[in-house]
C-alpha cells in the first residue's frame, strides 16, 4: 500500500526478506527504509549512497536481533541488568503511525507500548515511540519513552545503536571525542579520548557524550553525528576480525565495512517519575 503525502515525499509499506517495513522516500532521491520488528532503520540511503551497515547473514525470523542499521536498545543496554542484552525493544514488533510530510522533509513514528511479553520480563507501563525523521541528507532519531505508570519512577539505560557503512575501517576515522572520558570495555581501562579515534582490533569503548558534532571519515566521505544531552555517553564499537567471526550473524569481514557509533546511556539509569517523559535523539548527517 502506498499513500502520496506532500510536496511528493512517498511512504509505502514493503517487505524486506519477508519482514515488514515502511519506507519514506523524499523528492530528492533520499530514502529510509524501517521495520517494523524493533521499529529498526534497515537502510538509509542519502546521495545514492547506502549510510549505514546491514549484515547479509541476519535469520529474518522476525524476532533475533537484527544485525546492523539502528537497533534500538530499551529498556537495558547490553548486560547490565537481568533482562535480553540490549533489551527486548529490539526483539519487538512496533507499531507504525502515519507518514507526515512537511516541506521537502517527513516522518513517521513507531509505537512499543507495555503488552504481555513487555510484563512478562518488565513489570513496568511504558509506551516508547521513535520518530524517524528524513531530510535532505540527514536522519533524525528521537526516542521518546513515557512512563503511563500512576506512582512509580521508571527506571531504563539503553542505545539508539546505529551501524555506520564505512569504505574501509583501516581507513577510517571519528573525531570530535577528544579529551572526554573514556572506558575501554576491552582492556577495562578508563582514561581519556584521543582527538581521532582509529580501528585496527576489536573496540568497544564508552565514552561521557561531548557537546559538539562528531565526524567519521571513510575515506570517500564525512558524516556528521550528533546526539541530545539527554544520553549521557556514546559507544563506539567495533567487533574487530577475531571477534566478528564467531558472530554467526556477521560475515567474516563484514567488521571492515562498519562502526557503530551510538549516542547511548550505559552506567546511570535515567528515571522518569510517574507520568513522565523522556526524549533522546541521534542526527546523522552527511557533509
Ligand atoms: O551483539 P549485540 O548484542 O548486538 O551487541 C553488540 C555490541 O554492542 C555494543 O554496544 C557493546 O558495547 C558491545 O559490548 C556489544 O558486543
Amino acid at each position: 500500500m502506498a499513500n502520496a503525502t506532500a510536496a511528493g515525499s512517498a511512504a509505502c509499506g514493503e517487505l524486506h526478506q519477508g519482514l515488514a517495513c515502511q519506507r519514506l522516500t523524499l523528492p530528492c532521491g533520499d530514502t529510509v527504509l524501517v521495520a517494523l520488528q524493533g521499529a529498526h532503520v534497515l537502510s538509509w540511503v542519502s546521495q545514492g549512497r547506502e549510510r549505514l551497515f546491514l549484515s547479509p547473514n541476519n535469520l529474518w525470523d522476525g524476532q533475533a536481533a537484527i544485525r546492523g542499521g539502528v537497533p534500538v536498545c530499551f529498556p537495558q543496554f547490553n548486560q547490565r541488568g537481568t533482562l535480553p542484552k540490549h533489551g527486548f525493544a529490539r526483539n519487538m514488533s512496533w507499531v507504525a503511525g502515519e507518514a507526515v510530510a512537511s516541506g521537502d522533509a517527513a516522518h513517521i513514528d513507531f509505537t512499543l507500548s507495555t503488552n504481555a511479553d513487555t510484563l512478562a520480563i518488565w513489570q513496568q507501563a511504558f509506551v516508547a515511540v521513535l520518530r524517524v525523521a528524513l531530510a535532505p541528507g540527514q536522519l533524525t532519531l528521537t526516542l521518546t519513552v513515557n512512563n503511563t505508570e500512576a506512582q512509580n519512577d521508571l527506571h531504563f539505560t539503553g542505545a539508539l545503536h546505529t551501524y555506520l557503512a564505512v569504505d574501509d575501517i583501516d581507513l577510517t576515522e571519528l573525531r570530535g571525542l577528544g579529551g572526554r572520558p573514556e572506558w575501554d570495555a576491552v582492556a577495562d581501562v578508563h582514561g581519556l579520548a584521543d582527538e581521532a579515534l582509529y580501528f585496527d582490533g576489536e573496540f568497544d569503548r564508552v565514552y561521557d557524550s561531548a557537546a559538539n558534532p562528531l565526524h567519521l571519515q571513510d575515506g570517500t566521505s564525512t558524516l556528521q553525528i550528533e546526539q541530545s544531552p539527554s544520553w549521557a555517553n556514546s559507544v563506539v564499537w567495533n567487533p574487530g576480525e577475531g571477534k566478528c567471526a564467531a558472530l554467526a550473524d556477521m560475515p567474516a569481514h563484514g567488521f571492515a565495512r562498519m562502526l557503530c557509533v551510538e549516542a547511548a546511556q550505559v552506567f546511570e539509569p535515567i528515571s522518569i517519575s510517574a507520568g513522565g517523559q523522556w526524549v533522546g535523539w541521534q542526527r546523522l548527517t552527511v557533509s
